[in-house]
């Protein structure tokens, strides 16, 4: 005879909700074969109760006050409202103090409360879950955290936002512009409520810093990830690119070293040869580099209503089996505090672009910039006038300390023969 059902309460009926009904419904039989038990939602809540929906929400009880969801009759509670504070973080508090599971998509939550809430959790001895809270159906955090928890990882590099990526490879095989392609996207239901926490590398910092501490067993510490997104990149940026060999990606770089962890989320320049250079469209992919299993990579959606319900519900399977460990794969205690590695010292190469006047000494005086600095040249491209009147000059440098590139732009800021800001993109070493 089948266990009793793990009863979910449910709170947002968006995007990722809706999808988690559904896919409850639609693969009911199965999942409880293979969770040894049924798993039933048996209340929810969201903003508007009148809203249709497309769902049958009769047989559920309807909660107006969120965070009394964590009083309902159930014995796990999943949120999907977003937004790091307010409802969703009044509610996991309540549902951990109350003793019961928390599962969550919400990597803004996270990556600002995740160490509060993975102590609760441990402290209430209760499941705290978020497989879709990163890199969304693509079972990275599972991967790191259980198939990979042997190794040492030196170094994860991922597309950890679908919107930005969908955004670039738009404009990638279209050759539009940003502002183009923007609202496409938007209409997908990939982007945030706030949609330049997509743009501007926010939603892939969240995920990082989440990602990074899974894998290095250190403490979440998102206000140490340098973050900067992708709304400066032009379609001739890219174009540039893929001249010379590259695609244009936002990257996810987490890395352990003698200085500390080091954190960045940046528009890159992947060789096309690398497997991120591959991602296209809404799709993330995680690489992590084990000192034992060599490179694992993941690769999947990243967001959508399908893909997202995927990983919560199978966080939900784990619940339901009484598979489940720590949130973030050590106790909260035995996580340790990275210091923020200094970039300054990083070696890597660049990829610049300047837009300027044209004029006479124009170059010549970038050039003085980048030797007064100690950057080398690899190679200088021109581009003549751009519908603007200006003039594009993208640089790629040797390999050299990152503070030397960071001086060059100095020297250069302010200068009347630059017509806008610089693009400074990493090359994916
Ligand atoms: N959409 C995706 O592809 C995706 C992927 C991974 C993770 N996520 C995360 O999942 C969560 C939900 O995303 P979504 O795309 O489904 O959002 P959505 O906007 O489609 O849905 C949000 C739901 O929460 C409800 N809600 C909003 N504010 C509320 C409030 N103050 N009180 C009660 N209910 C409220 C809304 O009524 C709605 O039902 C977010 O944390 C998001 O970051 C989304
Ligand atoms: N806004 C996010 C949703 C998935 O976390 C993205 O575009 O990747
Ligand atoms: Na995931």
């Amino acid at each position: 005879m089948m266990a009793d059902a793990l009863k979910v309460a449910l709170a947002g009926l968006g995007t990722v909700g809706g999808g988690v009904i559904r896919l409850l419904d639609e693969n009911r039989d199965l999942i409880a074969r293979r969770a040894g038990r049924p798993i039933e939602v048996v209340a929810v809540s969201a903003r508007d109760r009148s809203k249709d929906r497309g769902l049958d929400l009769s047989q559920l009880a309807w909660v107006d006050d969120t965070t009394q969801l964590a009083h309902a009759d159930a014995d796990v509670v999943v949120e999907l409202v977003g937004g790091a504070d307010g409802p969703a973080l009044a509610l996991a508090r309540a549902t951990l103090a109350a003793g019961k599971g928390f599962v969550t998509a919400n990597k803004a939550m996270l990556a600002h409360h995740g160490l509060e809430l993975g102590a609760a959790a441990e402290q209430a001895g209760v499941p705290l879950k978020f497989e879709a809270a990163v890199a969304g159906g693509i079972p990275v955090i599972k991967g790191l955290r259980e198939g990979a928890a042997a190794n040492a990882i030196g170094r994860v590099t991922g597309i950890l936002n679908g919107t930005c990526n969908f955004i670039l490879s738009r404009m990638e095989a279209e050759s539009r512009d940003f502002a183009d392609v923007l609202a496409e996207a938007q209409a997908l239901g990939f982007a945030e409520a706030d949609p330049s926490f997509d743009i501007d590398g926010v939603d892939a910092a969240h995920k990082l810093s989440i990602l990074a501490s899974i894998a290095f067993g250190t403490r979440p510490a998102f206000p140490n990830v340098q973050v900067s997104g992708i709304r400066h990149v032009l379609a001739a940026d890219i174009a540039e690119a893929a001249a010379l060999g590259y695609r244009v990606r936002l990257v996810g770089v987490a890395e352990a070293g003698a200085g500390g962890l080091f954190q960045r989320v940046h528009a890159h320049l992947v060789p096309a040869d690398h497997p991120l250079a591959h991602v296209t469209g809404a799709t993330n992919a995680v690489v992590a580099e084990g000192n034992y299993v060599g490179r694992l990579l993941f690769q999947g959606a990243g967001a959508g209503a399908g893909p997202t319900a995927s990983a919560v519900v199978a966080d939900l399977i784990d619940i339901a089996r009484g598979e489940f460990g720590t949130a973030f794969a050590m106790p909260v205690d035995a996580l340790a505090a990275a210091e923020p590695a200094d970039s300054g010292e990083r070696r890597g190469r660049a990829y610049l672009r300047f837009a300027v006047a044209d004029r006479v000494g124009v170059l010549a005086e970038i050039a003085a910039a980048m030797r007064d600095a100690g950057v080398s040249i690899e190679s200088l491209i021109q581009r003549g006038a751009n519908p603007g009147g200006d003039v594009l000059v993208a640089i790629v440098t040797h390999e050299g300390p990152e503070r030397c590139v960071a001086s060059a732009l100095e020297r250069l800021r302010g200068s009347q023969s630059l017509t806008g800001e610089p693009l400074w993109m990493h090359i994916l070493g």
